[in-house]
């Protein structure tokens, strides 16, 4: 595991910016193909806008990207709460990437429905690779879920299917999401944490008693994959 950390999300976005150009470059010289999984909230928003501007906009060879995301709220792609919509509009209609390579969750069909179809597609992506996604992106809440995996939550302690639906009772919403198998049979996997009211959190996920059920991040751990976290000195305050 590596942490590095960065003094604010301006500077963390860039390095993480200079970071997926050296790391898409490397993958891409021995492979046709680069798969990527996106978070969704705010943080990786700026990122995301960065990518859609020079160097990057022209440096990464964005029509062999994959897109994929690692949770969806089971709102329609219109619904400003929607991840896929962040994303295309800070990055993804600014960049040429063919439309049949941007895998959106399926929100139109029913939850069960949407995330039966999202794992069918990763099992067609991924089942003859050694490794499935090449990066999956993650966010931490200050409450230590990541993907939509959140505290005392059945879905964290998934072990074999790749992705669920379920109806999570304090957002009283449905929520689509990978699960802690697939993402840690990735190569690379990439938390972007940032902000002072991280910091406590972080510093269990990272150095307190292994519990996932209050930490679902901690069910984070790629088998052979490489695991980043960056964070900004705000987040890092209390390591
Ligand atoms: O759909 C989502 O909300 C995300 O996938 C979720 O896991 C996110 O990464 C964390 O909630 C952190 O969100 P922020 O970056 O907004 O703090």
């Amino acid at each position: 595991m590596k942490l590095q950390t960065y003094k604010d999300p301006t500077e963390l976005s860039r390095a993480v910016a200079d970071w997926l150009v050296s790391y898409i470059g490397e993958v891409l010289e021995r492979q046709n193909r680069f798969t990527i999984a996106l978070s969704g909230g705010s943080t990786p928003q700026k990122l995301f806008e960065l990518l859609a501007t020079p160097p990057y906009r022209e440096t990464i060879a964005w029509d062999r990207l994959h897109i994929f995301w690692g949770d969806e709220r089971y709102v329609p792609f219109t619904d400003e709460r929607n991840n896929a919509r962040m994303a295309s509009e800070a990055l993804l209609n600014h960049v040429p990437i063919p439309k049949s390579k941007i895998h959106h969750w399926q929100t139109d069909l029913q939850p069960e429905a949407a995330a039966a179809a999202y794992g069918q597609l990763l099992h067609h992506y991924f089942d003859k690779q050694t490794s499935t996604f090449d990066l999956v992106l993650l966010g931490m809440g200050d409450d230590g879920h990541t993907l939509s995996l959140f505290p005392g939550t059945e879905v964290v302690f998934e072990d074999q299917a790749w992705t669920s639906a379920y109806h999570l009772n304090a957002q009283d919403m449905y929520r689509l999401t990978l699960t802690a198998p697939v993402v840690n049979q990735s190569a690379c996997v990439a938390f972007l944490v940032t902000g002072q009211g991280k910091a406590t959190v972080l510093k269990e996920v990272l150095h307190g008693t292994y519990q996932p059920a209050v930490y679902p991040s901690q069910r984070i751990q790629p088998a052979n994959g490489e695991l980043i976290w960056f964070v900004d000195e705000a987040a890092a305050g209390r390591l």
